[in-house]
């Protein structure tokens, strides 16, 4: 199969583990956090940056690019991993939640959804074959299976015909993905009910997907709910296949989805509040337009490996931001991104060394959520 897992360590007290994942464009170790590069570009950093931090698996969204450039360019350019220059892994999401969060809905009927286009309020129509005639084109490692998105909150009627309709096109999905070197993961919905959790995981695991999602999350509910789904969903879930939990996320939120065993994770948040002039640290965030940074020669974090923090203090970095100067954002995004990459590294290796809750407790201290 093109996508493989191998388990390397079980923490003897929480779902947390420490594994590898195996894909045609190379293997990567977990629990992971995937840049996101929506639109064929993890914004403002380029791939070979994208190497040099350690990334091994990208992710980018089949509803952008069905919309711009349109997949039959980026088959002719030989895939996705050609047209952009990338030779790690991708992950493309299906459109499922972006046609609900970005598109203006049109109609759902069994057959797929019409809706207009975002960009040019042209008519467009996504559904699990043209998702998975898409994401063919794109040539990616890892599809996901088209699936209804459930808004939050939904009353239980809707979140089980919802859920149902999602099964069915799961296996419409199956039945048209044919290419032996891109691994179908499924997408666990339910909404907030554990009775449709659980007979979305028994309909998916009986399709035998190579991985699973948990989807219809992170969609704006309290985190403790989320915490609760999670925690119900991910032990039925086999433990020989990757866990991918859709759209987590920031630190604590990754600290306590590697807890319930969640191997996968992805999230615009580190580019964005980039943009927004954050950094990202161990102890919690640095807004760099704050005037305490404006003669702090240090680097963003002692400690830290990436282009900015060797070579550029905050004070620079804060004159960048102040300035509106590109260049202070590409800083913070590697920042950021890098930060991710070295915070995944620990808490492997506290699985690893059998101290994972001693990881989690000494980061939930000292992280302020500022
Ligand atoms: C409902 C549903 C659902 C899931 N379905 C698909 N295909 N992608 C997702 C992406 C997400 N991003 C976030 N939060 C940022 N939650 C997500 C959930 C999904
Ligand atoms: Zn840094």
């Amino acid at each position: 199969p093109a996508i493989t897992y191998e388990l390397i360590k079980q923490d003897p007290a929480t779902g947390a583990r420490a594994g590898i994942i195996h894909t045609p464009h190379g293997s990567f170790p977990t629990p992971i956090f995937m840049p996101v590069g929506t639109q064929a570009s993890v914004k403002g950093v380029s791939p070979e940056e994208l190497h040099d931090m350690g990334a091994g698996i990208i992710l980018s969204n089949t509803y952008h690019l069905f919309l711009r450039p349109g997949s039959d360019l980026v088959r002719e350019a030989g895939g996705l991993h050609k047209f952009m220059n990338w030779d790690g892994a991708i992950l493309t999401d299906s459109g499922g939640f972006q046609v609900f969060s970005l598109g203006d809905l049109r109609k759902i009927t069994e057959e797929g959804v019409t809706f207009r286009s975002h960009i040019d309020g042209s008519k467009k129509f996504l559904s699990p074959e043209v998702s998975m005639k898409v994401q063919m084109d794109l040539g990616s490692d890892i599809v996901m299976a088209f699936d209804e998105c459930i808004p939050y909150p939904a009353d239980y009627d809707y979140a089980k015909a919802s859920t149902a309709r999602t099964t069915r096109w799961a296996q419409r999905c199956k039945e048209v993905m044919t290419s032996p070197h891109q691994g179908l993961f499924g997408i666990v919905q339910g909404g907030m009910y554990k009775d449709l959790r659980t007979r979305s995981v028994n309909e998916l695991v009986e399709m035998d997907f190579p991985g699973y999602a948990v989807g219809g999350l992170s969609v704006g509910e309290p985190k403790e709910l989320m915490y609760e789904m999670l925690d119900h969903t991910v032990e039925q879930l086999p433990k020989d296949k990757p866990r991918y939990l859709m759209g987590v996320g920031t630190p604590d939120c990754l600290v306590e989805g590697v807890m319930h065993g969640i191997d996968m994770f992805d999230c615009v948040f580190p580019t964005r509040v980039a943009r927004n002039g954050t950094a990202m640290t161990w102890n919690g965030r640095l807004v760099m337009k704050n005037a305490e940074f404006t003669s702090d020669f240090r680097p963003l974090e002692e400690g830290c490996d990436c282009y900015a923090c060797r070579n550029f203090s905050r004070a620079y970095i804060r004159h960048l931001v102040r300035a509106n100067e590109i260049f202070g954002l590409r800083l913070l995004s590697l920042h950021n991104l890098r930060f991710l990459q070295r915070f995944m590294h620990e808490m492997r290796q506290s699985i690893i060394e059998e101290r994972f809750g001693e990881f989690r407790r000494n980061f939930l201290d000292n992280y302020n959520y500022g």
